[in-house]
């Protein structure tokens, strides 16, 4: 029980005198991860393009713990001078950045036929190049010299992403990217690594794709039949950033219930429109062409 205690204590303490950038910290995932530090004793900056709903995040969370321990930063990530502002105004205000979790993103659901350029140029420059921003500049910043430990957000990349193509060739970026860094960095005491979550339940997340209950209706495609939640992301992240994982760089981490050894989100209706095959088949077994 005393041993229980004390690691409950040292547990509160860990991120205590740390700073940390949250992007896309105040809603979903993202918000979860703000809070989870916030309880390790870190400071937080959250940015993100929506400035009200950050504020009104960082209000509640300061007021609920009442310490000034979350800091709103209006920052879209697409554009570098916002980034670049981001970072310098983290280290002129915290005078360090010793954590980057780049969570903010995300995309929309589309056959790849149907996605325009400008659709896949907006998922690409939020999710990639955006993460490319916010990696070159923090380091730049403050990293380079100072070393830090980063964790992205990606998505559930292992069997491609059909049906969000976009966001699937982005996210596979950031993982390579993540892995180039990781060897190119480690001279500066610079860890880094991503997180792959399945299917999170948040009200903000199921509001993307317009339609109370979709998140659901997924159940039967993940062995754990049942969504993951924000903590469940948050507790992986919080860890990939903290002293235990200090011999951990380059790794992606799957939350997602083992959905990515199993079904993917998309159908792939019956058809008979391969190259046939050297084995003899019958009309029960060969589906009508719908070409
Ligand atoms: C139908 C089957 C669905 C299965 C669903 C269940 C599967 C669950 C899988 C869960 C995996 C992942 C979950 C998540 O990531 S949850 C997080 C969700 N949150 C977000 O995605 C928030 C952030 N998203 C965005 O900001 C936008 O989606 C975007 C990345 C596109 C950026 O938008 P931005 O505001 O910067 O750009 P615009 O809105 O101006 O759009 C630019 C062009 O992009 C095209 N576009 C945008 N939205 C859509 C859409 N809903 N459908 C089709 N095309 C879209 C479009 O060309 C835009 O230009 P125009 O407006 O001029 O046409
Ligand atoms: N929930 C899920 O099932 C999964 C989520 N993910 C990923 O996890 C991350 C968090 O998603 P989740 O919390 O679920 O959903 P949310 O929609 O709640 O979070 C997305 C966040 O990203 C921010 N954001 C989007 N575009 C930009 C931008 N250009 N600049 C700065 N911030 C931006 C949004 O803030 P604002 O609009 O104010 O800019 C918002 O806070 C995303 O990258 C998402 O794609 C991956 C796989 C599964």
């Amino acid at each position: 029980m005393a041993a229980f205690k004390l690691n409950s204590v040292l547990r509160r303490q860990l991120f205590v005198g740390r700073v940390a950038i949250v992007t896309g910290g105040a809603t979903g995932i993202g918000g979860m991860i703000t809070n989870e530090l916030v309880t390790l004793g870190c400071r937080v900056v959250i940015a993100a393009r929506n400035e009200d709903r950050l504020k009104e995040f960082a209000t509640t969370v300061n007021k609920n713990t009442g310490h000034d321990l979350v800091y709103p930063i209006r920052c879209n990530i697409r554009k570098e001078e916002e980034v670049s502002e981001l970072m310098s105004k983290t280290v002129k205000q915290f005078g360090k950045i010793d954590y980057l979790v780049n969570n903010g993103g995300g995309q929309f659901a589309s056959q790849t036929e149907d996605i325009s350029a400008k659709g896949w140029h907006a998922v690409v420059e939020t999710n990639l190049t955006g993460t490319f921003y916010c990696l070159k500049h923090v380091y730049d910043k403050y990293m380079k010299k100072h070393g830090g430990s980063i964790v992205n957000i990606i998505a559930d990349i292992y069997k491609g992403f059909p049906g969000m193509a976009h966001t699937g060739a982005a996210r596979a970026g950031v993982e390579n990217l993540c892995k180039t860094l990781a060897v190119e960095w480690a001279k500066n005491g610079v860890r880094i690594n991503c997180v792959a979550p399945g299917i999170i339940y948040s009200e903000t997340a199921e509001a993307n794709y317009g339609q109370k209950g979709m998140f659901e209706s997924q159940l039967y495609r993940i062995p754990a039949w049942r969504l993951g939640d924000t903590s469940e992301v948050s507790s992986v992240v919080c860890f990939l950033l903290s002293p235990g994982a200090s011999y951990v760089s380059g790794n992606t981490v799957y939350i997602d219930g083992a959905q990515h050894l199993y079904k993917s989100t998309y159908e792939v209706e019956q058809h008979s429109n391969y190259p046939p095959p050297n084995y003899p088949t019958t009309e029960a077994t060969t589906p009508k062409s719908k070409l």
